[in-house]
């Protein structure tokens, strides 16, 4: 049987998805003690390979893999046109418009906002139909605002404490993210039976993970 590709992002979503495919029966041995290994084949039925996160969708799109593990912000900056077959409950974070106590959000001049995600910005000003310039950088994108390379930043917030450690606030609430499990549309005739498999194992461990995770949170 030919295995399916997964290409699944590496870092944190490899770290959080990892009990996830474990718990869902797929043998991660290789993954676990990966070192600067990149391809992992230990089990028979999948070959996972390990790519940064907005390699995901070309990997995908080439049909290089049939499966992707991706946030769903890299999805929307990416405006994939693949389907997202599987929403993981991992990977819970939200976008927001945050800045300094002294940002005014109605100020007159033209806005500066720094991102890593332009798209996801522009989207989110033309919606409230405000025209603003955007600064696209890799990261630490906290210190935009901190340091006058912005007015503003839009950002991911999970816990809050990047902001609230650098004095920042949030304006605007934009949109949920959450890992999601991306299919190439071609795949989905040739491999239906295996990725069948596939999602609904995946989908039961994903169940039991959050349903642990909610009692924990609960019982703190
Ligand atoms: N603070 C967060 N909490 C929860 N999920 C997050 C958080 N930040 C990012 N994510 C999700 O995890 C994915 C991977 O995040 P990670 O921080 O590993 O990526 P990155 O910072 O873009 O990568 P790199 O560190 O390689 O530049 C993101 O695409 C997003 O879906
Ligand atoms: O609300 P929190 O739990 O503090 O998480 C939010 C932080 O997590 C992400 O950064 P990441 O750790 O990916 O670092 P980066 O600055 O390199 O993007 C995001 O860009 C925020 O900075």
């Amino acid at each position: 049987m030919v295995p399916i590709k997964i290409a699944l992002t590496k870092g944190r979503t490899e770290e959080q998805v990892l009990p996830i495919l474990e718990a869902s029966g797929i043998d991660c041995q290789g993954l676990r003690n990966k070192r600067r290994r990149l391809i992992f084949k230990e089990d028979p039925r999948y070959e996972i390979i390990l790519v940064k996160g907005p390699d995901v969708l070309t990997y995908l799109n080439s049909g290089a893999v049939q499966v992707g593990i991706v946030g769903s912000d890299i999805l929307a900056e990416q405006r994939n046109s693949q389907y997202a077959m599987l929403d993981l409950s991992v990977g819970k974070c939200r976008f927001v418009l945050a800045s300094t106590e002294a940002f005014d959000p109605h100020q007159q001049r033209r806005k500066i906002i720094a991102t890593k995600y332009p798209n996801i910005t522009k989207d989110y000003f033309q919606r409230i139909g405000e025209d603003v310039e955007i600064v696209k950088i890799e990261g630490s994108v906290e210190l935009a605002p901190l340091v006058g390379l912005a007015d503003a930043i839009v950002d991911i917030v999970e816990t809050g404490n990047t902001l609230r450690e650098n004095n920042l606030r949030i304006y605007a609430k934009l949109m949920q993210v959450n890992t999601k499990l991306v299919v190439n549309r071609l795949a989905l005739k040739q491999f239906r039976p295996q990725l069948r498999v596939l999602m609904t194992n995946l989908q039961r461990a994903d169940a039991k993970f959050a349903a642990m995770n909610l009692i924990d949170s609960y019982a703190k």
